[in-house]
């Protein structure tokens, strides 16, 4: 590269995008949040630095020979890459699917950096229209809770129906809790962690408002119960800080 060259993504930037305050706008996957989300999503989602690993030895350890293997809102590629260093190196096809056209250009990018033989084939689409067959690892991390209510049933019941008998949902989400005094409790908790990794009370609470029609958290039984009705079984919390969690859902023999 000459000297008049810029790489393609320069260093990573620190997310300050709710530093000063601005007008209430909905939170949208845009270019100017892509350029931020590595800084965010470690500085925002509690436990996301342990899950990324664990999300490879899961993968490892449920990938079937010849399946499919999808990352359902992979934003930058975080999880595809990790589910990527999880499997062989041929035999299995890797797909990571999102509909921010900001957030595949840079995953691309990322993928091709990442010095791996497996191809990662890279769609931008709404995870609702998006092709699932012959599945063993599908991932949603962190991806479900900006899906519509009304439209999570049939998704998790089209991805159960795609997915061979042995294989896994890694299902990673933001909940809600059922008793009043532990929403409050967990909720300050992860507000202080926030606070702990330099985000300002303003930045906090114009987020917040940002993400309060975007982002709907459910609670855990809600959660286990629609993944059972879109026939899972054997849903289990393998991780959990604060009001972040994720769960293994296996389909059945
Ligand atoms: N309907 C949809 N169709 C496609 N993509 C969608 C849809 N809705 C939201 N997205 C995409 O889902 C991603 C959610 S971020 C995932 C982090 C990643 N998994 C990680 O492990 O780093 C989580 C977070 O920001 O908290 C964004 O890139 C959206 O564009
Ligand atoms: O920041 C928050 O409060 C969150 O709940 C997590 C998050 C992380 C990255 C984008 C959107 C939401």
């Amino acid at each position: 590269m000459s000297n008049t060259e810029q790489p393609p993504f320069p260093t990573q930037e620190a997310d300050r995008l709710f530093a000063r305050e601005q007008p209430r706008q909905d939170f949208r996957f845009d270019a100017s949040v892509a350029r931020v989300f590595p800084d965010m999503i470690r500085r925002s989602v509690p436990g996301y630095t342990t899950i990324i690993p664990m999300i490879e030895v899961i993968t490892e350890q449920y990938a079937q020979p010849g399946s499919h293997c999808y990352d359902l809102g992979c934003s930058l590629g975080a999880s595809t890459l990790a589910m990527r260093h999880g499997l062989p190196e041929s035999g299995c096809t890797l797909v990571g699917v999102d509909n921010s056209e900001a957030m595949i250009e840079r995953c691309r990018h990322h993928i091709a950096l990442d010095d791996h033989p497996l191809p990662v084939e890279l769609r931008c689409e709404d995870i609702l229209e998006t092709t699932i067959q012959d599945a063993s690892v599908t991932t949603l991390n962190f991806t479900l809770q900006f899906v519509p209510p009304a439209q999570r049933p049939e998704l998790l019941a089209r991805i159960a129906g795609a997915t061979r008998p042995g294989g896994v949902l890694i299902l990673s989400e933001k909940i809600r809790f059922e008793r009043p005094q532990e929403q409050e409790v967990q909720t300050r908790l992860h507000h202080e962690f926030k606070r702990a990794n330099g985000y300002s009370d303003l930045e906090i609470s114009q987020k917040r408002s940002a993400l309060e029609q975007v982002l709907i958290p459910e609670t855990l039984s809600g959660h286990r119960e629609r993944l059972e009705e879109a026939g899972f079984r054997d849903v289990m919390v393998w991780y959990q800080c604060f009001n972040f969690v994720s769960m293994l859902a296996f389909k059945p023999a």
